[in-house]
C-alpha cells in the first residue's frame, strides 16, 4: 500500500473521546519500549510523527494517526512497566483495556514483542486475553536488526511452540525492524487486506 499522508490527530486518555469510529483502526501494544512508536514511523514513512524515546513509558495516551484520509493507525501506551506505582499501572491498563475491548472499529490489534527476548509470561498472558476477547491480532517482531537470521528463526519458533500449547491456531507473525525498514510492505499489506474485507471501505 502506499502512504500519501499521514496526520496526528488527536490524543486522549479515554475511548470515548477518541474520533468517530466511522474508519478501520489498527492499534499497536506491546511492553514499554519495545518500539511501537518507532515502527509507526517506519510504516508511515515519516520521521517524529509518533514521539520515541531511548526511555520506557514515553507514550502515555491513546495516540490518533489519520492514514491517507482513510483510516486510523493507534499507537498505545506500553503495558507491564515497572518503574512506576502500582496505582499508575492500573490507571494505565484500565485505559489501554478500556480501548481495545470497546473501541468498536478496532479491526486488528498488532502485538509487538522484543525479538531478542525469549516469550515472557506478560506477553504470552496478554495475547492470550486478546485471544479469549476474540479480539483478532497479529505478533509483529521488532528490532531484527540486533540479530541475526538463525537467531531470529530460533526466537520466531520458540513463540510458535509456547502459543501453540495454548492455541490450535497460530497468529500471523511479522518480523519487522523500525531502523532498517524491514517488514514495513508486509504489514502494510495486512492492513490494505484487512481494510478490503471489513465493513469499513
Ligand atoms: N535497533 C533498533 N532499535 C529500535 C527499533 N525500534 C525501536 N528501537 C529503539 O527502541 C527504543 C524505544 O522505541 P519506542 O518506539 O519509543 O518504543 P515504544 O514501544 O513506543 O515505547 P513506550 O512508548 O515507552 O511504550 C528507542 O530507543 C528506539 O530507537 C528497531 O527496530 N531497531
Ligand atoms: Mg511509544
Amino acid at each position: 500500500m502506499e502512504i500519501k499522508s499521514a496526520k496526528f490527530v488527536m490524543s486522549n486518555s479515554e475511548y470515548q473521546k477518541c474520533p468517530p469510529p466511522h474508519r478501520a483502526e489498527f492499534a499497536f501494544i506491546g511492553r514499554s519500549n519495545v518500539g511501537k512508536s518507532s515502527l509507526i514511523n517506519s510504516l508511515t514513512f515519516t520521521k517524529g510523527l509518533a514521539k520515541t524515546s531511548q526511555t520506557p513509558g514515553k507514550t502515555q495516551l491513546i495516540n490518533h494517526f489519520l492514514i491517507n484520509d482513510r483510516w486510523f493507525l493507534v499507537d498505545l501506551p506500553g503495558y507491564g512497566y515497572a518503574k512506576v506505582s502500582k496505582e499508575i499501572r492500573q490507571k494505565f491498563e484500565k485505559m489501554i483495556f478500556d480501548y481495545l475491548l470497546k473501541r468498536e472499529n478496532l479491526v486488528c490489534l498488532y502485538i509487538l514483542v522484543d525479538i531478542r527476548h525469549k516469550p515472557q509470561p506478560i506477553d504470552v498472558e496478554f495475547m492470550n486475553r486478546m485471544g479469549e476477547a476474540q479480539i483478532p491480532f497479529y505478533v509483529v517482531f521488532t528490532k531484527a536488526d540486533k540479530l541475526s537470521n538463525k537467531q531470529i528463526q530460533e526466537s520466531v519458533e520458540t513463540y510458535q511452540q509456547i502459543l501453540g500449547e495454548t492455541w490450535e491456531e497460530l497468529p500471523e507473525m511479522f518480523i519487522t525492524s523500525a531502523e532498517k525498514h524491514l517488514g514495513r510492505e508486509e504489514i502494510l499489506q495486512s492492513i490494505e487486506d484487512l481494510i478490503k474485507s471489513s465493513p469499513y471501505k
